[in-house]
């Protein structure tokens, strides 16, 4: 297991100034393009949740679905996309939330995930937490349970764990 996080880290790279000036970005790309380390990723997300009871995964648009779309065939289980406003088709839940770079909004299908049906939440990078907190909440107005919330990569200098407290929270590669 060290090894593997630490092979999947080493590729991650720093790209400084991205989207704006002060922001390190931690691009994910170079671990995706090799099917090595994407699998292994995969695996560290399926190890992580081994015990955990899973009815169905859900994902943040757009990198989070790389990971849990994956995950989710992994664990053969369905999948329900977190999207960007606007995206879904049909009826929606909105919430509104701040990123280390901006704001924005999400949506979830308002039929996504039925009443008590465990979830585990995907994404690959938690910063602020923002993100995290309005994606739990809106399975939550889904009437779903949080099983578990996994992110492939932790900004600890961020400190977004503390917004997720009362969350069960798994993180695999922290910085
Ligand atoms: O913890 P937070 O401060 O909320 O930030 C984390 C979020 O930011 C990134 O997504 P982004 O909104 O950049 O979208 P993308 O996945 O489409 O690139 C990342 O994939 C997380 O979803
Ligand atoms: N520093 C960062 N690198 C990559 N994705 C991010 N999402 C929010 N902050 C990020």
């Amino acid at each position: 297991m060290e090894n593997k996080v630490e092979r999947i880290k080493n590729a991650i790279r720093d790209v400084p100034d991205f989207p704006k000036e002060g922001i390190l970005f931690k691009d994910i790309t170079p671990v995706l393009q090799n099917a090595e380390l994407f699998a292994l990723s995969v695996e560290l997300f399926a190890d992580v949740l081994k015990n955990t009871n899973i009815d169905v995964v859900a994902a943040v648009e757009s990198r989070g679905f790389i990971f849990g779309a994956a995950l989710a065939l992994k664990l053969n289980k369905g999948f329900v996309p977190i999207r960007k406003p606007g995206k879904l088709p049909y009826k929606t839940f909105k919430e509104t939330y701040e990123l280390e770079y901006g704001t924005d909004a999400l949506e979830i299908h308002q039929d996504a995930v039925k009443t008590g049906q465990k979830v585990v939440l995907i994404d690959d990078l938690l910063a602020t937490g923002g993100t995290a907190v309005a994606a739990a909440q809106l399975i939550e107005r889904c009437g779903g349970q949080i099983a578990s919330i996994c992110f492939l990569i932790e900004l600890t200098f961020l400190e977004g764990i503390k917004k997720l407290e009362g969350y069960p929270v798994q993180t695999l590669i922290k910085f």
